[in-house]
């Protein structure tokens, strides 16, 4: 969490923020007897309901854990409008410790507080919540997705995402290089996790010159074995001599520090909010002539997948077809943050803002 943000709450207020950053509702919910705090942030329903994660952190401050859910929610809201989907966006947040407070009346008890809110928000999966826990919520409420395969979930999203960021990165090619193929190009992929795991797939498949790290040894060499591709350091990543660096572990790793060492043209990856400062290091990033895919609509497979679960009858072939549309969407992005000059993450949000606007319009007449 940044530090910075935090303080940008305590000075303009809650409602201060609120109108800030947008948002339609922020939903406190506490209970004595389980011990459960948690915050639902609604921030735009205009396309639909706010579907967005349940995340559960040990959070240092209840003012960080506010921080974390407006900032997150906001973020769900523009992944689902450029992204085509009739979603809007919201997240929850739990405080406390995931591994000790997490027990069935916690999660059903968190479970009827999302069922209060009659659908305006829809909850999933997010940071240390599994589809066990899901199960539990799902006992109190129907307005819960990313459950099971056994329970008629969608299961696993991570290959959606991959293939979504595998897309995006080629459309991000075809603009920097004429061709959207990655035969020959060199990719460091940060994080093989989930995702970077699928992903390093699809680029060895392509004959994509590879480099992973993590920060586990056991996973680096693993995946190393599997594709027999290079495995560097947690640090080294950053100085490679690569075409295209992927970041798939942590948000922020693009900032001051970082983008002075990278020597790639394109950055494009699964992580969330890449950017450390969304305005300033996009405008540093174009001032280094390396051009950034969005994260949030290349990593938007995932949200495509809950949400095709959620609309029922779901297909898988239909979730992957959905997150080829991806590639176009991306290369709009790049085409017009050229055209006006402007950051592709400040292109992104203008396209998303601009669909909310105009079904915004469709949706008040009859
Ligand atoms: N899983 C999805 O469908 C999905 C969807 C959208 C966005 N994302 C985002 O994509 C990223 C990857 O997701 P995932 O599901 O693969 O997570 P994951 O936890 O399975 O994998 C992340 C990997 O990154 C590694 N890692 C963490 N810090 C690192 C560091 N400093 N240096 C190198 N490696 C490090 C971890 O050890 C882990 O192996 C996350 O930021 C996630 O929020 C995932």
């Amino acid at each position: 969490m940044e530090v910075k943000e935090v303080e940008k709450v305590k000075e303009s207020g809650i409602f201060g923020t609120l109108a800030r950053l947008g948002h339609e509702q922020v939903v406190f919910c506490h209970d004595e007897a389980t011990g459960l705090k948690a915050i639902i942030a609604i921030h735009n329903t205009v396309l639909g309901p706010a579907l967005g994660g349940t995340r559960m952190w040990s959070y240092a401050t209840e003012q960080e854990a506010l921080t974390d859910v407006l900032r997150l929610s906001r973020g769900m809201t523009f992944k689902a409008a450029i992204s085509g989907i009739n979603l809007g966006g919201g997240k929850a947040v739990i405080i406390g410790d995931a591994k000790t407070m997490k027990t069935e009346a916690f999660l059903r008890r968190f479970g009827k507080f999302v069922n209060s809110l009659n659908g305006k928000y829809i909850t999933a999966e997010d940071v240390n919540m599994k589809t066990s826990d899901m199960e539990y919520i799902n006992m109190e409420t129907r307005y819960v997705t990313g459950l099971p395969e056994s329970m008629g979930g969608g299961g696993d999203p991570s290959p959606v995402t991959a293939y979504g960021v595998y897309l995006g990165m080629k459309a991000t090619a075809k603009k920097v290089f004429g061709t959207d193929s990655l035969a020959g190009k060199r990719v460091a992929v940060q994080g093989v996790g989930q995702v970077g795991m699928h992903l390093v797939e699809h680029l060895v498949k392509e004959e994509a010159k590879v480099w992973i790290t993590d920060l586990f040894e056991d996973k680096v060499k693993a995946v190393a074995a599997q594709y027999g591709v290079k495995a560097v350091g947690q640090d080294e990543i950053y100085d490679l001599d690569v075409d295209i660096y992927a970041p798939c572990a942590l948000g922020a790793t693009v900032n001051d520090d970082t983008i002075p060492r990278l020597k790639c043209s394109i950055i494009a990856g699964a992580a969330n909010n890449q950017l450390k400062d969304e305005l300033k290091h996009g405008y540093m990033l174009m001032d280094r002539s390396i051009t950034y895919a969005p994260d949030f609509l290349i990593n938007a497979g995932g949200l495509i997948n809950v949400y095709n679960e959620y609309l029922g009858n779901y297909s898988r072939n239909r979730v992957f077809t959905q997150a080829e549309k991806i590639y176009n969407t991306c290369l709009s992005i790049l085409t017009l943050a050229d055209q006006e000059k402007i950051s592709s993450q400040e292109a992104a949000i203008k396209l998303a803002e601009k669909r909310i606007a105009d079904i915004g319009l469709v949706k008040v007449r009859h």
